[in-house]
């Protein structure tokens, strides 16, 4: 014993000094903290009850079951409904804070970014890109795929159009099951690879390229894994070695199909062709492969599953409303044909309504999170009647929820559970009610092209098909989370030829 005590005396002028000036450290930073808090006016937020307020196990645990049951969005519009708009919840030891607050949308966006939550979970499979970095980088990204969606470039959805009639080509003609999610899959992938690269991947052929089918189930796969590495970014039980080679796959993927549009640059020219490659343009710069994959590897992302999805769930909605089907069907066929220019598909006003609803109950992204890059505040959602501005320190996430949001009764009325696509006819809504597409800076860059897309594609489907009806046991809506909000059931059904 006299031995430890000597020692602790020995040690005690090196430990003391390093004590009192840790202590130091940490009250002064609370003092800062406590009048930056009353500069603002700031008031503590409402938490969510938690059995582990200390490191939110329960939070995670409830995390994981979701995913299994499929009822993630559910449970934050229940916990919305109680807790209000704005709530703090504790998630293995990480504070998080939840809205669907519109006003907290709209905020200062200079002091919210992505990069932290992002970039080391997603890189594995995308590297730095559009998707997962902030600042110069994510600016530079962004100016980069920005003329993809110029004017000239998407209001004619004739290129769009060939791939439409290929898939419309694949589905049977005599009213038998098809699972229409893995045929919108194909549709979007084969497009997307013509749009980004110059080089369609071939899968709606009668027979279908391999290693594009292979790349399609690989990148689905990590989607799913990184959607849950970013929810849960502590855990690496995602990191398995599927998760690993699908990665490696995806990327081997990508290179050929840079490859290929390295060859196709080397070729003469056809003048006829003006159309914004984004291969092209990268390969033009002398940036590194691992660069070159990385960006086109973000935007691929963001453009593949999100259509995919959007269609699988418009048709999933129409299959099990029949009326509505026959009376969109009913204003196709009055037109006689389905045209391919923006400007003249936009008059087909009841399509458009049917496609928003499909946006607002089954959003494509249910959920968006941006993590605070300093000591900034919100303006709402502290003190007892929530009206207070929030001081959030550097390194919190605040979660936005679309599925809750798009489900307001303050917005969307009495029923906003129910498919309706006639709610649009009058609705009035702020343009923070409603973000299928996100906002501000970092709203999806190809909002427009993509809706017209599903609109189009829908049309085609009613111009050609009489009758379009479920064949999935499981009515509801069960959702499949990855980065986008799927349908764990597919989209089953049947549809007779006219
Ligand atoms: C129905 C289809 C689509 C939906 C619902 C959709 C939705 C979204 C949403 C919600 C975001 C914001 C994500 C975030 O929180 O960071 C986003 C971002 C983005 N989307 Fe889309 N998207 C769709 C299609 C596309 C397509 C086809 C492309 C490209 C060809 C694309 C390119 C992008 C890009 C590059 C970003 C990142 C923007 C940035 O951070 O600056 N999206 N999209």
């Amino acid at each position: 014993m006299a031995y430890y005590y000597t020692t602790l005396l020995a040690i005690l002028p090196f430990v003391l000094p390093l004590l009192i000036a840790w202590g130091a450290v940490a009250l002064t930073r609370y003092y800062k903290l406590q009048s930056a808090i009353r500069a603002h006016g700031c008031k503590p937020a409402r938490f969510l009850p938690q059995w582990d307020p200390i490191w939110g196990l329960d939070a995670a645990v409830q995390m994981f079951r979701s995913y299994g049951l499929g009822n993630r969005s559910a449970i934050f519009k229940e916990q919305h409904a109680t807790y209000g708009p704005t709530f703090l919840s504790i998630a293995l030891g990480k504070i998080r804070i939840f809205t669907i607050d519109p006003s907290i949308f709209n905020t200062d966006f200079q002091s919210w970014g992505v990069q932290p939550l992002r970039l080391a979970t997603w890189s594995p499979l995308l590297g730095p890109g559009v998707m997962d970095t902030d600042g110069a980088h994510w600016k530079f990204s962004r100016d980069l795929v920005q003329p993809l969606f110029r004017r000239e470039q998407i209001s004619d959805l004739s290129q769009f159009a060939v791939y439409v009639d290929r898939m419309i080509g694949n589905i049977p003609l005599d009213n038998s099951t098809i699972d229409m999610q893995p045929l919108f899959a194909r549709l979007i992938l084969d497009f997307t690879m013509d749009f980004l690269f110059g080089v369609s991947s071939e899968t709606l052929t009668s027979t279908p390229d391999q290693d594009a089918m292979d790349f399609l189930h690989a990148f689905h796969y990590t989607q799913g894994a990184i959607g849950k590495r970013t929810q849960l970014p502590y855990l690496t039980v995602f990191t398995t070695e599927r998760f690993k080679d699908s990665c490696v796959m995806a990327g081997s993927f990508v290179d050929k199909y840079i490859e290929r549009a390295r060859e196709r640059l080397s070729q003469p020219k056809d003048d006829g062709n003006q159309r914004y490659i984004l291969a092209d343009e990268l390969l033009r710069k002398n940036i590194s492969s691992n660069e070159l994959r990385s960006q086109l590897l973000n935007v691929f992302l963001a453009a593949h599953d999100t259509t995919a999805v959007l269609l699988t769930n418009t048709i999933f909605n129409l299959a099990r409303h029949p009326q509505i089907y026959q009376k969109l069907r009913a204003q196709i066929l009055e037109a006689k044909d389905v045209p391919t220019q923006f400007y003249k598909l936009k008059r087909f006003k009841y399509l458009q309504d049917v496609v928003t609803e499909t946006s607002r109950l089954t959003p494509v992204v249910g959920q968006s999170a941006r993590i605070a890059l300093k000591d900034t505040t919100i303006p709402r959602g502290g003190g007892k009647s929530g009206d207070a501005p929030i001081y959030v320190q550097k390194g919190t996430s605040v979660q936005f929820n679309y599925f809750a949001l798009h489900r307001r009764t303050e917005v969307y009325g009495k029923d906003p559970e129910t498919f309706r696509p006639s709610r649009w006819d009058n609705l009035k809504i702020g343009t923070w009610d409603f973000l299928p597409f996100s906002g501000g800076p970092r709203v999806c860059p190809a909002n427009q092209m993509a809706f017209m897309q599903v609109c189009y594609t829908i049309a085609r489907i009613a111009q050609n098909f009489s009758t379009l009806d479920n064949r999935d046991p499981v009515f509801e809506f069960i959702e499949q989370y990855r980065i986008t909000t799927d349908s764990k059931n597919g989209c089953k059904v049947a549809l007779k030829a006219i």
